[in-house]
Parts: structure tokens; sequence; C-alpha cells
């Protein structure tokens, strides 16, 4: 039997299924605690479930590396939290259940948590964390989260939530299916930046039962059942190119020639060591948000210098985007983003946070400024969001009152697109958001598995507006740098027309830019823009992405 979903990052893997444990759910509200159990035996019971989470976390803990250690230590830790354990046991005493009463105890403590502010204010996140956990292990449920297992398996869920992600050991896990997702959604970014083979939008396999065998091919989207030697064979084949594809010698030019400089999408200093390990020529994007992400309160001016110069002392003498906080819709804030709009990706995000909490941008530029100072780093700063020239226009003045003398936009939004020639005359580039440009011309939610198809990049409408943005930027009076920091530029075939409508740059996870560089490096650009007319004027995504690639042979070459 074979699933398919929609491909978005490649890899040719043979693995076991691991299903997600599903959320756990909140018990009713008075839950009383059963007549035939007495009080000291559910406090007692409750004490040995929060225990074995402990237990349980801490060995994960030992296994993990980096950040996904430090996570389930401090999870660990507050899995017996004593006041945690008081308070809940107050609530057995009297009367509800053991579930309801870890429940209960668990949203004050939260509370007071944060209410305390700064890292104790962060520690919240670990009580609702250890809170599922002890209610599942009362249930004998699964533990929510990403399972843990002693061989690696593949990781088969409906969608994942950024936290999970935190979680996600690229050694335990070797390829990713999600039944829900779109390609521009969380898992399929993290899934790119991991470099794991990962199929979203895969209609039924959530149904796959756990240590079902499966072949994974995430470039054709694929979920074959029980494979045979065929399958085995592709993933050998792919094990041999991945070693030939981890290099990249910095150079990212066509085959004649012509420099298209690749840089990387990081969210931190962690990730920027890693880019420029990897030969990425510079920054594209810094994802502000990132550095703060689950943070409830405003990163004071000293957090945020520190957390900007790791990137900027990655990068000396180099190009470093960095893109003003981009709060909502799949990156929520708390301390700038309302979670009850009806509709967040249309909500107040982006730069629009600025109309709503003031004074949080300015603070941001004058940080970015101050990390500047001493830096050998090219910094460069766009704002994400942006849809009129008046507003591109505000973001250049606040970037020169901050100092900051390469102000730019990012062009994600279409109306933005289409007026590019006027929002140039007050910024000095752009950077071409293809995954929300995506969602914003096609009406489709990015984080949607059954709008997948119509969120792909390949849409020709969205090629247009890539077209009419760089028509914009070197229309008479001004010759502008455009860039592309969407998920396209990581799909070599979409970057060799992103090339050929003229883009100067592309950004994408460090881990794209051997295989982008080689396929770039297989044509001409007047090859390129043949290319790009060919997608243009294709009727359809699909017939977009099949000829282009037919077109190039190199693909197939190198698995991809
Ligand atoms: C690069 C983009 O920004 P993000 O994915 O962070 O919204 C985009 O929208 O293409
Ligand atoms: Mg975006």
């Amino acid at each position: 039997m074979t699933f398919t979903g929609v491909g978005v990052s490649p890899g040719r893997v043979l693995g076991t299924v691991r299903q997600m444990p599903a959320q756990v759910s909140e018990p009713p509200a008075g839950e009383p605690l059963d007549p035939s159990t007495s009080a000291e035996d559910a406090a007692a019971a409750l004490r040995a479930a929060s225990s074995a989470v402990q237990a349980d976390l801490k060995s994960r803990a030992e296994r993990a590396h980096g950040d996904a250690k430090a996570v389930l230590q401090a999870t660990a830790q507050m899995a017996t939290d004593s006041m945690l354990l008081k308070t809940a046991v107050k609530h057995i005493d009297r009367g509800l259940s053991a579930e309801r009463a870890i429940w209960e105890a668990s949203a004050s403590v939260a509370e007071m948590l944060h209410n305390l502010g700064g890292y104790m204010a962060e520690r919240s996140t670990d009580v609702f964390d250890v809170r599922s956990r002890i209610v599942a292990q009362l249930r004998g449920v699964p533990a929510p989260g990403i399972p843990t297992a002693t061989t690696p398996f593949v990781l088969v869920a409906e969608d994942l939530a950024p936290a999970d992600t935190a979680t996600l050991d690229p050694d335990q896990i070797i390829a990713l299916v999600t039944s829900g997702g779109g390609p521009q959604s969380h898992t399929a970014i993290i899934a790119r930046a991991l470099g794991l083979p990962a199929v979203v939008a895969a209609v039924g396999a959530d149904a796959l039962a756990d240590g079902t065998e499966v072949y994974i091919d995430g470039a054709a989207g694929t979920i074959v059942v029980d494979p045979g030697a065929e399958e085995l064979a592709a993933a050998t084949a792919w094990t041999a190119m991945a070693s030939r594809l981890s290099d990249f010698d910095g150079n990212g030019r066509t085959a004649d020639g012509h420099l298209v400089p690749l840089l990387a999408n990081v969210g931190g200093a962690k990730d920027a060591v890693a880019a420029a390990a990897a030969g990425a020529q510079g920054v594209g994007l810094l994802r502000t948000e990132f550095c703060f992400l689950g943070r409830d309160t405003e990163p004071s001016i000293e957090e945020q210098v520190e957390a900007y110069r790791g990137v900027f002392d990655a990068f000396g003498g180099k190009k470093v985007v960095i893109r003003t906080l981009d709060a909502g819709a799949d990156k929520p804030l708390p301390f700038l983003t309302d979670a009850t709009e009806p509709n967040p990706a249309l909500g107040v995000r982006g730069y629009r946070t600025d109309w709503t909490t003031p004074g949080v941008l300015d603070r941001q530029l004058a940080a970015i400024a101050s990390a500047t100072e001493g830096s050998a780093a090219d910094v460069w700063v766009m704002a994400p969001m942006i849809a009129t020239v008046d507003e591109a226009e505000h973001f250049a003045s606040m970037c020169a009152s901050a100092g900051l003398k390469t102000p730019g936009v990012m062009v994600e939004i279409p109306a933005a697109a289409l007026r590019s020639e006027l929002i140039f005359e007050h910024v000095e580039f752009a950077s071409i958001g293809t995954n929300d440009l995506t969602q914003y011309t096609m009406a489709a939610d990015r984080q949607l598995g059954p709008l997948a198809a119509l969120n792909s990049p390949w849409q020709p409408a969205v090629l247009q507006l890539i077209g009419l943005t760089v028509a914009g930027a070197v229309a008479e009076g001004h010759d502008k740098p455009v860039g592309v920091c969407g998920e396209a530029a990581a799909d070599p075939a979409l970057a060799v027309v992103l090339t050929g409508l003229g883009v100067s740059t592309l950004s994408m996870t460090s881990r794209a830019l051997a295989a982008v560089a080689a396929v770039l490096a297989s044509v001409t650009l007047d090859q390129a823009k043949d290319l790009a007319q060919l997608a243009l004027a294709a009727p359809t995504a699909a017939a977009a992405k099949e000829s282009v690639r037919s077109r190039l042979p190199v693909l197939a070459e190198l698995g991809l």
C-alpha cells in the first residue's frame, strides 16, 4: 500500500512507524474522587505518577543533546515540584480526583510563576507539560509529545507544534510524516532545517500502526508500507548520494558564472554558527522572534543585543539581514499578539504589532543598532508583513532614527508585490517571503493540510508576483536588490526559476545550500530565464513544477 502526501524535504529512508500520542484531554471540572479510593491512596498514586514522569524525562534527557537536553532536564525537575504536589494533594483532600487535582494545581502554580516574571515566568510552560504527562500516567495512556524508542523511527503525527520540535532529536527520528500541515507549515520548515526527509498532508497516515515498516520518499511525497527490494535499493542509493551533497564550497553561481549568493535562514546564534560552518555566504533571514519564542514578556534591550550579536559575530565581514519581530499566527508571542483573534493570519501580526503595542519595535531597532556597534557584519534590517507604501516609508524612518542605514521590507503580501516600485522609493532592498506570499495570494492557510496543493510556491500567480516585485526594483530611477528567503529558495528547481526571474540572492536552511548550489551550477543564466518563462506560462502549479523539473536532469542524478 502507498500513501501520497506533499514531499517537503528530500531524502529516501526505510524505517518503523511511531505515532505521536494524542493530546491529553482536560479532566472534567469538579471530577470527584472515585468513592472506592481513599484520599491517601489517590495522593500516593499521584506521587507515584509524578515520580514515574520524572524518571522518564530524566532518562530522555540523558540520551538527548543540546537544547533538547536542557528542556527535558528542566521539565523533569518540575515533575516532582513540592509546591505543585502539595497544592494538588489539598485538592484531593477536598474531594477531587487525582487527575483533576493536578490539573487545577498546575493552573495556580503556573499563574504564580507567571506573576513572578522573567526566568520564573518561562517555567510555567514546564508546569503545563508535566501536568499532561502526569494525567496520562494516571490514566495509563501514552505520554504526550514526541515518543521515545530505543531505535530510530519514522515519526507520524497530525502536525507538530513549535514546542514539540524543541525535543525533536534528529538522531532518533529518521523521517517525519504528518497527516495535516502544509508545505510551509512549521513542521515542514523544521524538517528541512534538520535535513529530515518529510511528507506532509499525507491523508490516512494517522491510521498507520506503531511498528509498521515504511519507506519514505521526501521529494516525491510517498510512503510505501511494507517496502521491498526496490525501496531498499533506493534508500541505499540515497545514503550514498547524501554524502556527496553534504559539501557546499561557498559559491552560488550559474554555469556561466552569474553570481547568486546563497545565504542562510537562522533563528539565533547557534544556527548562525552552523550556517557559517556549512559555507553560507551570509544570513538572508534572522527570524528574531525565534530568539524569544514562548516568552510572555518583552526581552530587555540587553538580552536582545546579546542574541543578535551572537549571529553578527558568526558572519564578520558578511551580510546579515535581520528581520524585526514577526509575532502572530504560526509564531505567537504573548507579549505582542492576541491569542483570541478570530483570524490570526489576517490579524495584528508582524509590523502591525507596532500599532497595538507601540515602543517594542523602537526598542528592538535600538537593540539592533547597539548590537551592530563594533561588529564587522554588514547588517541590513527588514520589517515583516509590509502591505503599503506608507508602512515602508514609516519603517524606513524608524530605522533612520535608530541610526540603521539599510532598511528593507519583506514582500509577503500581494499588495506589496504589486506596489513594489513605489515601495522601493523608500527602502534599500526587499526579501520575498514566499511562504506567506503564497498563503495570501492563494487565500490558503499555510498550516492546513487539505490546502497543500494551493499552498505551493510553484503557483504561477505567485511566480508572477515575484516577477513584478523584481520589475519594481529595477524600474526607472533605482536598481535595488531583491532576495527570496521563503522556503521556495530551498527547492533546487525553484531556485533556478527564481534566479531566472531576476532574484539576486537566495536564503534557506543551511542544509539545502549544497543541493541548491549543485542544481544552479547546472544551468546558464539564459537557461534559468527560459525555465522561469516556462513556469510563468504554465497553467497550474503542478504543470510548472513538472515542466521545469523535467528539464533539469541533474535533479534525478542527485536524487532530489
Ligand atoms: C520567510 C517567511 O517568513 P516566515 O516563514 O517566518 O513567516 C515567509 O513568509 O516566506
Ligand atoms: Mg512570513
